[in-house]
This record gives C-alpha cells, structure tokens and sequence, in this order.
C-alpha cells in the first residue's frame, strides 16, 4: 500500500467538472479506480464516459476538481511517470500506423528504456489478446476487431497498474468479448486496477465488480453491479426495460415501444 495515512488508494477523481465546445459534458463527477477490481463505466451514447476516461488518464485537463493518484496529484506527475502507471486503450484507435503489428505492440514500452523485459511484456500482452498470430501483419490490413485486440496488447504491454480501456470489446466477436473479459478479471485478481467503458450491459454485470453509471454527464450511481444496475435505473437511464436471464441483466424492450403497447418481442 503506497498511499499516505488519510490518503484514498486508487486512482481518485474529485468533484470533476469538464465543458467541451461550450458545452458541459462532466458534472461534480467523483470516482474511484481501485487496485484489484474491475470498474465498468457505462452510461447510454453522449453520457460522459469517453471524456471522463480520458480525464482518469490525464489526456484532459477538467475545469474543476482533480485526479490523484494514490496520493500523487496526476497534474504534477510527469508524463513519463503517469505513462507508466495508466495505461490507456482509445476508443476505436483512429487511423492505424503504417506499421507490423509487433511494431504497434511495442510502442506500449516507449516510457521505459528499452531493457530486456521490454521484450517479454511485449510478448505477454499478444499472447493475453490472441495476436500473436498476427504479428507479422500490417496493423493498417487488419479487421476492427483484430485490430481492437491489437490496441488492448499495446497498452497491456505497459503492464501499468492502471488500466483504463474504452470500448475494448465493442468490436470483439462473443469468444473474444468473453475472453478479454475473463483477462480483466484476471489481472485484477492479481492486484490491477482495471476501467472499461462497455455498452454490453450483461457482459458489464457478470464480469464488473463495481460499475459506475453516468447519465448526462452525471454519475446517476456507482457501486456492485446488482445495486446499480436496477430494473428502475435502466429504464431511467437508458429507456430500456430489461430481462434477468440468470440474474444477468438483457435489455430487451424501449421504454417507448412498451408504453405504445407495441412490445417488439415476447
Ligand atoms: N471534442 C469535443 N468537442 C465538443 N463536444 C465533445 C467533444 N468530445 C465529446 N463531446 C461531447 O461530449 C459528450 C460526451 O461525450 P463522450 O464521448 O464522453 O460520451 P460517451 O459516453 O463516451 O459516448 P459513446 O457511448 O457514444 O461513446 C457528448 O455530447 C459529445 O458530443
């Protein structure tokens, strides 16, 4: 335990407020990223979670409140520090380099000086996601998929303590979705801090250990998944009724087509 008597543990955002293009997209947001759990952020399109990640990462200044690290303010680390203990996996990743997929891979080593071990996190990381398969390949050749798996293995390959990822399944196949999942569980059984952004609400309440659910830029709740996620919240929140197959939550109905009594499946 590295942090000071009184000190919270974690990656700790405090009362973050943050505006982009004139608009208010984070509200007096606070937010625990804990060692040894998995945190879902979810929340429907345009909720905040993206920008709330990037803020968790230190890519985005907030207009109000701060991110502290253990007991380190993120905004007085330097950035080879914070790159080396956040990890950060973007959404959708851009436009991929002109670069093999190993070459991509080992840029999640940049921060450190290039040692042996480089090689061996490298590794590590493509063969936690599958891609050592595709190594060898141009990263610009490869699918949505195979390349989200790809981006996932750059930023294991930090082996940061803190990991953030957005939308790291959204483009994954239900073998491949589940077995990212199980690695998240994983590695937090092993002492990480593990924070994704998911649409997959069943995936979010079977594999969270905590999830924190944003509406509109506020944190609407936040805690076990089975306190937060409620058939009331989801409704409220993403104008879902939903279904518990085995305690897991299915979205099923739009609040909309269920009042118009044009229910669209039984
Ligand atoms: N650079 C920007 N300039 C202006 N507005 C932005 C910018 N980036 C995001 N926004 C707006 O901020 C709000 C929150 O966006 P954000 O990407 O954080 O949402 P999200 O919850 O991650 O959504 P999604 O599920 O669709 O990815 C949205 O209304 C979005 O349009």
């Amino acid at each position: 335990m590295s942090g000071t008597a009184g000190a919270p543990e974690g990656l700790c955002a405090g009362r973050i407020s943050l505006s982009l293009g004139g608009m208010t997209v984070l509200h007096d947001v606070s937010l625990t990223a804990r060692r040894g759990e998995v945190l879902g952020l979810i929340g429907p399109n345009g909720a905040g979670k993206s920008s709330l990640l990037r803020v968790l990462a230190g890519l985005r200044q907030p207009d109000a409140g701060s991110v502290v690290l253990d007991d380190e303010p993120l905004a007085a680390m330097s950035s080879r520090r914070r790159a080396t203990q956040i990890a950060f996996m973007p959404q959708n990743g851009g436009e991929p380099p002109p670069m093999a997929v190993h070459d991509l891979v080992s840029l999640g080593r940049l921060p450190f000086g290039g040692d042996a071990a480089d090689q061996d996190a490298i590794i590590r990381a493509m063969e936690e996601t599958g891609t050592i398969p595709l190594r060898e390949r141009p990263a610009s050749a490869l699918s949505g998929g195979e390349l989200a798996r790809v981006l996932l293995a750059r930023a294991l390959a930090v082996e940061a303590p803190y990991l953030l990822a957005d939308e790291p399944i959204a483009a994954l196949d239900p073998a491949h979705a589940l077995s990212v999942m199980a690695l998240f569980r994983s590695l937090a059984r092993k002492g990480m801090s593990v924070t994704v952004v998911l649409h997959d609400l069943t995936l979010a309440a079977r594999f969270c250990d905590r999830v924190a659910l944003l509406q509109e830029g506020r944190l609407a709740g936040c805690g076990r998944p089975e306190d937060v996620m409620t058939d009331a919240a989801m409704r409220d929140v993403y104008k879902v009724d939903v279904r518990r197959l085995d305690g897991a939550v299915v979205p099923w109905n739009l609040v909309s087509a269920v009042s118009e009594g044009t229910e669209q499946t039984s």
